[in-house]
């Protein structure tokens, strides 16, 4: 579908690097009719454009907002969605069994997909995520209504049919590992004939985690990786009684990293979750592998998996990116996640030093160009470059307070007018929400716009 060529005029702001904003006011950036950017003017820069582009529809922002790259989701279950919230004071393996096995079985129900998906597409693109890598459940109509509806509705997305073959309840596992790649096999089919090159929505290879997997179906994964080349999303080493349980079931490995390198499942394509516990040699071996790492901390804390470490992984060279984890976390707001992971941080800073905070600027990089390389798209999303695509959203502070009332339309930030733009940033992570997303564009379509908004 062919766009109309739009030029976006204002405050942008983007990751430059783990630790650098950059910040360019009174910028133009043209978006050409693919989705792609096709020059951007920063303040003080030679007008670089030809005369048709004058011809073209502008959004201009005022006041207190800005363009954002859009966020990257680099681990979320949509069927766990309705969930979100609800977890008790369960840890993982008895929350599995208690909240999770039977909602993901409820799945075989074509209509509960259909609405559960719907909504949780229509509720991340209003919270700026443009990009999701989604784990669904094992039903293969389930999982391919998913992808048609994130097709649809223009979201980005790695969807996942979810293989398990043991330590599941009889009710909700597949029957064998030949019938968990053929149903494997399936969705990837399926999302071939709707998104033939995986342009928007690809398939991933999706084991649940080592113990739910028998090794017969952890090595046949690895060689439909071998085979197509798709990326791959798994669990490792979460949580403690996880990790002992997996050391039972694979007497013969030598960690839990190990198990997947063994079937052939540690690659520059996978993504590994949480990632909390690992010791040094499965640090080191998955670099060795260039895996890629999802950090979930609201999902750690909620859950009580434990608090991930993440300055020493990002020193050690890891390459990580962050992820809500619904609902194992309670949000599937990627603002918030980023918040959490700030929060996660001091946590560990007041156990290990002030050198494991982050930075407001590191988790918002996380958030963008980090969820970019852990997905493998850092040459097309999570920044704004010329050619890279239109992924964006504009974010709306609120007028500058003047008044006694309290503006409902755009949350509960509050800007008095003698911030700089990086304390209005830090005012936008660690006080705003989804009020203060008004729109948002996935290779140059715009996907969600708050009412109220005009662009
Ligand atoms: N957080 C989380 N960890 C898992 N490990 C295996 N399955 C799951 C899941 O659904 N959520
Ligand atoms: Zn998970």
């Amino acid at each position: 579908m062919a766009l109309e060529r739009r030029k976006y005029v204002g405050t942008f702001i983007h990751s430059t690097s783990l630790t650098d904003l950059e910040i360019c006011e009174e910028a133009t950036i043209g978006v050409d009719e693919n989705g792609k950017i096709a020059y951007i003017t920063r303040i003080g820069d030679e007008k670089s454009t030809s005369e048709d582009w004058e011809l073209f529809q502008t959004t201009k922002l005022d006041g207190n907002k800005f363009f954002f790259p859009g966020f990257i989701d680099t681990h979320i279950h949509a069927s766990q969605y309705p969930n979100a919230g609800v977890f008790g004071k369960s840890t993982l393996l008895d929350w599995l069994n208690t909240y999770t096995f039977p909602l993901e079985s409820s799945f075989s129900d074509t209509a509960i997909a259909s609405k559960v998906y719907s909504r949780v597409v229509a509720r991340t693109l209003s919270q700026g995520t443009t990009t999701a890598c989604y784990y669904a459940t094992t039903h293969v109509p389930a999982t391919n209504i998913l992808a048609d509806i994130c097709l649809k509705r223009g979201q980005r997305a790695f969807v996942g049919r979810v293989c398990m073959d043991r330590m599941s309840p009889e009710y909700y596992r597949d029957e064998s590992t030949e019938s968990a790649i053929a149903d494997t096999r399936s969705c990837i089919s399926h999302i071939r004939s709707i998104d033939p090159s995986f342009d928007l929505i690809s398939p991933i290879i999706t084991p649940r985690f080592a113990p739910s997997c028998h090794r017969a179906t952890l090595a046949a994964l690895g060689a439909l990786q071998k085979e197509t080349n798709l990326p791959v999303q798994t669990h490792i080493s979460e949580n403690t009684s996880e990790i002992a349980l997996v050391a039972e079931l694979f007497p013969e490995a030598d960690s839990y990293a190990h198990v997947y390198d063994t079937a052939g499942l540690l690659t520059p394509k996978t993504i590994l979750a949480h990632a909390v516990h690992l010791s040094p040699a499965e640090r080191q071996l998955i670099k060795s592998r260039d895996a890629k790492i999802s950090h979930c901390p609201a999902s750690n804390t909620a859950i009580t998996s434990g608090r991930t470490k993440v300055r020493e992984l990002l020193d050690e060279g890891l390459t990580l990116g962050l992820g809500t984890d619904v609902s194992g976390g309670h949000t599937s707001s990627m603002l918030s996640e980023a918040r959490e992971a700030l929060f996660v941080s001091r946590h560990v800073a007041m156990t290990d030093g002030d050198n494991a905070k982050l930075a407001v600027e590191e988790a918002l990089y996380l958030a963008t160009r980090g969820g970019a390389k852990v997905v493998g798209l850092e040459s097309r999303i999570g920044g704004f470059e010329v050619g890279m695509d239109w992924d964006a959203q504009v974010v709306g502070l609120g007028d500058t307070v003047g008044t006694d009332e309290i503006d409902q339309r755009e949350g509960l930030l509050e800007i008095f007018g003698k911030e700089t733009w990086e304390e209005k940033v830090a005012k936008w992570v660690y006080t705003g929400d989804d009020r203060n997303t008004l729109a948002v564009w996935i290779k140059g379509r715009l996907v969600h716009k708050r009412s109220g908004f005009n662009i």
